[in-house]
């Protein structure tokens, strides 16, 4: 079993709806545990502006899949969910789902690099990502509270339960 932290993201069609129905069945995932879930935050989107504002969170799931069988079955997740692959690069999305960490591995699959390679600048990952994981130590050796100290909450909302 490997600890992994998802990022969930969504500003389209129904945003808090889209989060509750990724995370329900990332719970349904073969040889997979939803071990814990952040609150959702909503923040104004990074990149171009002219789009809704996200709602974001994180989950952690124990999972016996192996990282691009995980892929896969977060693709199809989305994909069910209505995302249209074919996105603008930083436009609007129904369902974003990014494995941040895959236990302690470091990955550089043209298909998926871990850890998640923006995600050590970004409030909208690590918040959400400390409210579960606040003693976590990335692969590289760093605490997740050093990356938190170095990016500011501004911007960032927390939705009450
Ligand atoms: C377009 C881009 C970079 N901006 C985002 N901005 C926010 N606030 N949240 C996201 O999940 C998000 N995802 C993205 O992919």
């Amino acid at each position: 079993m490997e600890r992994v932290y998802i990022g969930l993201g969504s500003n389209l069609a129904e945003p808090v709806s889209q989060l509750r129905g990724a995370l329900a069945a990332l719970g349904e995932l073969p040889g997979t545990r939803l071990a814990a879930v952040s609150s959702l935050y909503t923040s104004d989107p990074l990149g171009p502006p002219d789009q809704p504002r996200y709602v974001n969170a994180v989950a952690a799931l124990d999972t016996e899949l192996a990282p691009l069988e995980l892929l896969d079955a977060l693709q199809a997740i989305e994909l069910a969910q209505g995302r249209v692959r074919k996105d603008e690069r930083w436009g609007p999305r129904t369902l974003d789902l990014d494995i941040l960490l895959f236990g302690q591995h470091r990955l550089d699959d043209p298909r998926l690099q871990v850890p998640h390679y923006h995600m050590h600048a970004r409030a909208f990952v690590l918040y959400p990502l400390a409210e579960i994981a606040e003693d976590l130590q990335l692969p590289d050796g760093r605490p997740l509270q050093a990356l938190l100290a170095a990016c500011p909450f501004e911007g960032l909302e927390r939705l009450p339960d």
